[in-house]
């Protein structure tokens, strides 16, 4: 039922076609029936001694019709069923994404790696558009031709329907039994499913490095174990959940005999004399109601487990809490202020980030300089809203950001970061992700500020070459020129430049630094540095190390007060004379 209850809140406005598959999987349980008790009907003729043609030849009539109409029946309660419930999961699984981008990433790095959220889409989004269409039209139809087959060997030898409705609650007490191992099995193999598709995950980015290592095979391996170890597990449990499950239908399978036995035993006790016209089609309708529960009901229990467990796992995703926050009242000049900001990835670790308090200012750079580790990441992450804060606060403009919507706060910030992810789609389509209604005149223009123009001139396709996965890469400076671009079109008033130029030559740095400095005109921006050089210029400079801020200046105060920022600063002179022999 709660399974049902979550796929109707998907299904409007597929409601009316899923209440009509439904009604059509209670006539077609109607039709299944009619068969087996055209030809109880029949044997009763037989036994009333009226053989002729004449008098069978109806309830040969009625079987074919019922078999015809069945098909039909069946072909459209499926078709709608599957209609609706294709639609719900659908719906289920953009829910699934759309939560995905309003969880704290700490969300995404725990319980829900994307490994699981791709077993939820996939696994779990088919098992909820079986379960609520295909199989429950079966587990319907069942229960309507048991009912009916059940209540007509009851009105011909109600002696029969007891030993089907005592066989029948056996079979139903070993579903019973079966169902915390049955939920555990099913659970282990979601497990399985989740971790086979993360190690494929992981050996397919890293198979570059296990080869450099030589790795490939002892990697393979890992995987082979990691997946191995987990289905050992579930085959462990084969051995208790089978013969549960034999048990259920070998208990169902006795309806007959223990009618027979009933019937006879009465009898003999002198207790009861079954009419000798009624008991054989009472004892075929209640072998035709034992088999048909046992296809029609018992055969659907694993199937809806997975039903049912698919629908735990997506709500327990869509139950963990949002970042909230509506305020999107920004005003035009945007300054950043982190006011004793203090933030832990996760309870127990250390602080990533300590008592940070600084502001940039609209139209002036702000650099924020410390060695790796030190949290120059994280707080940009705290800024985008990707996590929220452990105290402290974080202001944009006049707004508290744990007040905004976290979309409309990415919306006004621009990060060009030194991860640049590109899309599987054509290089036009990963630029336009920064605005895209951008006109074809303003996408020119930001390739051209980006210094992409020659690497559009140069690809076969031009704008429309495909990128990604499956189609070309580009090198670790067009990406960042990728980034730049994007920023460019996206023209938000906070820009964060996250080692924005690192992965480019001398050349092509220099030409992007003057793209940059036409990024930063008039707008907030914050400079998230290693090489000081780049930010030597910064209205103002940041130390920062192991999470709290160490010095504030510019570049020049900095050297001269000789603490850590001129340490790092005469350590990259250093490095900059560094040579190989
Ligand atoms: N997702 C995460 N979960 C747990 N700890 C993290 C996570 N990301 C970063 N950290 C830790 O937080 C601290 C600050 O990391 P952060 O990436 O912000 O440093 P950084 O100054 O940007 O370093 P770098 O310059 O090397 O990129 C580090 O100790 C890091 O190990």
């Amino acid at each position: 039922m709660k399974l049902l209850r979550f796929v109707w809140a998907y299904l409007p406005p597929h409601r009316p076609q899923y209440v009509a598959s439904v009604l059509l999987a209670g006539l077609e349980g109607l039709l299944a029936a009619a068969p087996p008790l055209a030809v109880g009907l029949g044997l009763m003729q037989l036994a009333e001694g009226q053989a002729g043609i004449a008098g069978i030849l109806p309830y040969a009539a009625a079987c074919f019709l019922a078999v015809v109409l069945r098909i039909f029946v069946v072909q459209r309660a499926w078709k709608l069923g599957y209609r609706a419930g294709n639609h719900a999961s659908e719906r289920i699984r953009s829910r699934i994404v759309d939560h995905m981008r309003r969880v704290p990433l700490g969300t995404l790095s725990g319980r829900w790696t994307p490994a699981r959220l791709a077993t939820l889409i996939t696994e779990d989004g088919r098992w909820i558009n079986e379960t609520s269409s295909f199989y429950l039209v079966r587990f319907l139809n069942g229960l309507v031709a048991t009912a009916v087959l059940l209540g007509a060997a009851a009105w011909l030898e109600p002696v029969a329907a007891l030993a089907i409705l005592a066989a029948l609650g056996g079979g139903v007490a070993a579903m019973i039994a079966v169902k915390p191992v049955l939920s555990r099995f099913i659970r282990l193999r979601n497990d399985m499913i989740a971790e086979a598709t993360l190690r494929v995950g992981e050996y397919a980015d890293g198979i570059a490095v296990f080869r450099a290592f030589g790795r490939s095979g002892a990697a393979q391996k890992d995987f082979r174990a990691a997946v191995d170890a987990l289905h050992d597990k579930t085959l462990a449990m084969a051995p208790r959940l089978i013969p549960l499950q034999q048990a259920g239908a070998a208990l169902i399978s006795l309806a007959a005999p223990l009618a027979i036995l009933l019937v006879a035993g009465l009898q003999l006790a002198g207790l009861r004399q079954a009419d000798p016209v009624a008991v054989i089609p009472a004892l075929f309708l209640t072998l035709a109601a034992a088999a048909t529960f046992s296809a029609g009901v018992l055969k659907t229990l694993l199937p809806m487990e997975l039903g049912v467990r698919a629908e735990q796992n997506i709500s327990a995703f869509l139950g963990t809490a949002p970042l909230a926050g509506k305020r999107s009242d920004f005003s035009t000049d945007l300054d950043v202020e982190f006011d004793k900001v203090s933030f832990r990835y996760a309870p127990g670790k250390p602080e990533a980030v300590s008592d940070v308090s600084f502001e940039a200012r609209k139209g002036t750079v702000t650099a924020i300089a410390g060695p790796s580790g030190a949290g120059k990441s994280t707080l940009v992450s705290l800024l985008l809203r990707f996590h929220d804060l452990s105290a402290g606060q974080i202001r944009l403009g006049d707004v508290d950001v744990i007040e905004a919507d976290p979309a409309a706060v990415q919306a006004r910030i621009s990060l060009v970061s030194q991860d640049v992810h590109l899309f599987r789609d054509t290089l036009r389509a990963n630029l336009l992700l920064g605005d895209p209604e951008a006109s074809g005149a303003r996408l020119m223009e930001a390739v051209r500020a980006a210094r992409l123009d020659d690497l559009v001139a140069a690809l076969p396709q031009g704008l429309d070459t495909m990128l990604g996965d499956t189609g070309r890469t580009l090198s670790g400076g067009e990406r960042q020129r990728v980034a730049i671009a994007r920023a460019l079109l996206k023209d938000a008033p906070v820009i964060v430049l996250d080692e924005a130029t690192s992965a480019m030559d001398p050349l092509s740095e220099s030409a992007i630094q003057k793209a940059v400095a036409a990024l930063e005109d008039g707008r907030t921006v914050i400079v998230i540095a290693h090489r000081l050089r780049t930010v030597a210029d910064a209205d103002e400079i940041i130390v920062f190390d192991r999470g709290r801020v160490r010095a504030r200046g510019r570049h020049a105060d900095l050297l001269a007060s000789d603490g850590l920022y001129a340490r790092l600063w005469s350590a990259q002179e250093q490095a900059a004379g560094w040579r190989l022999r």
